[in-house]
């Protein structure tokens, strides 16, 4: 099928920095790959860029940071939207499916420490450098789940907005916090790789599901817009990832669980797409007092054969205890919702602490 070049696509995504860059990404390496077709870009912004002040937490983490892009999509005023694969609902709404995965970034959750931090006279390397009390912000409850165990010591703040605005909330002097917690990737994209005090990977940090890599989604009816797209898939991330977002479509999560993951992907034969795939999921209680781990490990050799490694996993992390965890959150999160209606408008504004300690 000849390509329609009278068709301009229209690459669209949420309007902060990084969005953007991440669509000028996507749409440098569609002109690359269609030199004959016409690609433009539009931005705006989403729910959840407009609504700082909640914390994430209680706004479900359901298509926050999708949902008005999903509807330009589906009334044709825009034809690609470029997507963090980690902000993307494991199950797409009717009509909208995802039509590539971009080669990841590194995946891994770093540290940024304040800018001209010292403690006891020395610079703040790592989080066990940081006193007891000091101040890490991260809006994610993965993070803190995991963290609070590790170091019970720190205190978890949310932090919220762009990544540029959470950088110039952290190196305020007069701000609270001593070091905030990011993707790495985001970060990277950004220009900001040299901020960058420490890699936490795991077992320190199991990383969000899709983390660093970037996803397209499309009407599903596109197959143009499909056939252009499915050239950017890098095949070993797409299985991973997919992998990945099985696993959490079975947990029934977004973004606001603290379900975290680690990934290994060994192609065998890329010429006969076999790989063996570790996948090591896990959940974590809020107040980090319970975390259930879990491994998978399998040759694969299709995209389903993938997914189920993630979903088998899923299934074994819910008989195992993870179960009763997500349980106590879905009960956490009603009964914190229902106190938060009942403040005013005023005070809601104040920052949210993350989850009870
Ligand atoms: N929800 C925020 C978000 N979505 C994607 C990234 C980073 C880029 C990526 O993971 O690809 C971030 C920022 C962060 O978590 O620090």
């Amino acid at each position: 099928m000849a390509t329609d070049t009278r068709r301009t696509f229209v690459l669209a995504s949420r309007a902060s920095t990084l969005a953007k860059i991440q669509t000028e990404i996507a749409q440098r390496a569609l002109e690359a790959a269609h030199p004959d077709v016409a690609f433009g870009t539009s931005f705006m912004n989403t729910q959840g860029d407009k609504n700082q002040s909640q914390a994430l937490y209680l706004l479900g983490g359901k298509a926050l940071w999708t949902k008005e892009l999903e509807v330009a999509l589906l009334d044709g005023t825009v034809d690609m939207l470029v997507h963090s694969l980690k902000d993307v609902p494991t199950t797409l709404p009717p009509g909208c499916a995802l039509a590539a995965i971009l080669e990841r970034e590194d995946p891994v959750d770093s540290l940024v420490v304040k800018k001209g931090l010292l403690v006891g006279g020395r610079e703040v390397r790592s989080l066990v450098d940081l006193p007891d009390g000091a101040v890490v912000g991260t809006s994610s409850v993965r993070r803190v789940a995991q963290l609070r165990r590790q170091y019970p010591g720190l205190i978890f703040q949310d932090v919220r907005g762009n990544l540029n605005t959470r950088m110039a909330k952290l190196d305020d002097p007069s701000g609270p916090y001593s070091a905030i917690i990011l993707a790495k990737a985001g970060m990277v994209r950004l220009g900001f790789g040299d901020r960058l005090t420490a890699d936490l990977p795991a077992p320190t940090l199991f990383h969000a599901v899709g983390q660093g890599a970037l996803g397209i989604e499309i009407r599903a009816d596109d197959a143009e817009a499909a056939r252009l797209c499915a050239t950017l898939t890098h095949w070993e991330t797409h299985w991973t990832c997919s992998a990945e977002r099985a696993c959490l479509r079975v947990l029934e999560g977004g973004c606001s669980v603290p379900v975290g993951v680690h990934s290994t992907f060994v192609v065998e034969s890329a010429a006969q797409r076999r790989a063996t795939l570790t996948l090591v999921g896990t959940i974590t209680s809020l107040d980090g007092g319970v975390h259930v781990q879990e491994e998978l490990k399998a040759l694969v050799t299709s995209l389903a054969e993938a997914e189920d490694v993630g979903a088998r996993l899923a299934h074994t992390l819910i008989a195992n205890g993870g179960r009763a965890i997500l349980d106590d959150i879905t009960k956490d999160r009603a009964r914190r919702a229902a106190s938060a209606d009942a403040v005013d408008e005023e005070s809601s504004k104040s920052s949210v602490p993350i989850p009870p300690v």
